[in-house]
């Protein structure tokens, strides 16, 4: 059995950031920026008023002043004279700020009749016009490389007149759920059976890590059919078959994958829960087996696929570890790396966990308030309430 940071290392090991490729600015949400985006144009292009009124000379916005209408600039219409001594454009909100002036009188502030507009309101501070290039200017980097790109990112290069951007490609993880057991939610269950849940954290775990999940389906305990799940997967960067991954005489994934060519790297981790948890691969797909057991499938998916998932498609996310005060007692750890689930609570650096009551590697109900693992290392000793520990949010 190996460590889980050998683990881990062994599986980044094998894993390089996978190619690049174009999405438009509409689907970018949960990518990484594979290049530095830069500003096609400077914006705004133009020096325009932040209000509607009108340009004038700074000048000239003397209280009482009158100055003359000379024409009108409109969002969308630039006013192509001179704003000369004594005069005035009218002026709207976006319009391109004409030649001549440097200052915006809001509407509010003077009274006009006919042509002649006066000074109302004596005026002090902004001059209402928006400098072009304040957002920034054409060639500046808007985005850096290896951003991790957010809801508002579109509307950044959309305003730099970009509609495409380079991101890395999402890792295609390709999950099988195995075991004749196994029906759908929805089915009815016969003797022995049950449902297939696994499928459904899991593919939504490699989504928000940026991955591409592909459900191939439920294999049965069949060698057989068992490697043509395998080589149904292996256009995916990464294969993740869940379950028969122990030493029961129906454990028969590992028995596939060695038959279309697999090659096992390890296969197995001092890590409860999740011991059965190994890895290898089939030419150039990763191949990363996970218990059947629920809790121990979601436990070491965080711990193992994540970081993997992440490093293939150029995430420097990691999952991260933190201090936390216990709020119950929990016992001294065995041989094996320990992951209790918890709930955490709190803000950083003043964290609370409170360990599931129970922890069975079956159970999928404490999940509903954990959030998070605590972390034991091996042969750690008891702990009281109020003891410090290490853990690890799940979401
Ligand atoms: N003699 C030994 N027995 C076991 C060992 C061992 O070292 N020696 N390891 C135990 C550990 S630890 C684990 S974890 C389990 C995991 O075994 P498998 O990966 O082979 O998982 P299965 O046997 O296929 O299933 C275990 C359990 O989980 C249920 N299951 C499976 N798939 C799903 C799914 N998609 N959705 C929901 N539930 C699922 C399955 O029905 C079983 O109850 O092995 C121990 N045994
Ligand atoms: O290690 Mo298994 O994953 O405890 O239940």
């Amino acid at each position: 059995m190996i460590t889980v940071d050998d683990a881990i290392s062994r599986i980044l090991n094998r894993a390089a950031p996978l190619g690049t490729e174009q999405v438009s600015i509409s689907a970018l949400v949960g990518r990484i920026a594979a290049t530095d985006v830069k500003a096609e144009i400077t914006q705004p292009p133009y020096a325009a008023s932040a209000m509607d009124g009108y340009a004038v000379r700074q000048a000239d916005v003397l209280k009482g002043a009158k100055l003359r209408i000379i024409g009108e600039a409109p969002a969308g219409t630039p006013f192509d004279g001179e704003v000369k001594p004594g005069s005035a454009v009218r002026i709207y909100t976006g319009g391109v700020v004409p030649a001549g002036a440097d200052y915006v009188v809001i509407q509010e502030d003077v009274s006009r009749d006919g042509d002649i507009i006066c000074i109302e309101a004596e005026q002090s501070g902004s001059s209402n016009i928006r400098a072009a290039g304040i957002d920034f200017l054409k060639g500046d980097v808007i985005v850096k490389a290896g951003t991790s790109l957010h809801e508002i990112h579109g509307s950044i290069c959309a305003a730099a007149n970009i509609p495409k951007i380079e991101v890395m490609r999402r890792p295609k993880v390709a999950f099988f759920a195995n075991g004749d057991e196994l029906v759908e939610p929805g089915e009815d269950l016969s003797p022995g059976q049950i449902v297939n849940s696994n499928r459904y954290a899991l593919s939504a775990m490699i989504k928000a890590w940026g991955g591409e999940p592909i459900y191939l389906g439920r294999a049965p305990d069949d060698v057989t059919v068992l490697c043509q799940y395998f080589e149904q997967g292996q256009d995916a960067d990464v294969i993740v078959p869940i379950g028969g991954a122990s030493v029961g005489d129906y454990d028969y994934v590992k028995m596939a994958f060695s038959d279309v060519g697999g090659e096992i790297d390890f296969t197995k981790i001092a890590v409860k829960p999740g011991k059965p948890t190994w890895f290898g691969n089939i030419d150039k797909t990763l191949v990363l087996g996970l218990p059947g057991n629920p809790a121990s499938a979601i436990v070491t998916a965080a711990l193992f696929l994540q970081p993997l998932v992440r490093k293939l498609g150029a995430d420097v996310t990691r999952p991260v570890r933190e201090i936390a005060e216990l709020a119950e007692p929990i016992r001294a750890n065995g041989r094996r790396e320990l992951y209790l689930r918890g709930q955490i609570i709190g803000e950083t650096g003043r964290l609370k966990v409170v360990p599931a009551v129970n922890q069975d590697s079956s159970l999928l109900s404490p999940f509903g308030n954990a959030n998070g693992l605590i972390r034991r290392e091996v042969e750690a000793p008891a702990l009281n309430a109020g003891d410090e520990v290490e853990v690890i949010r799940l979401r």
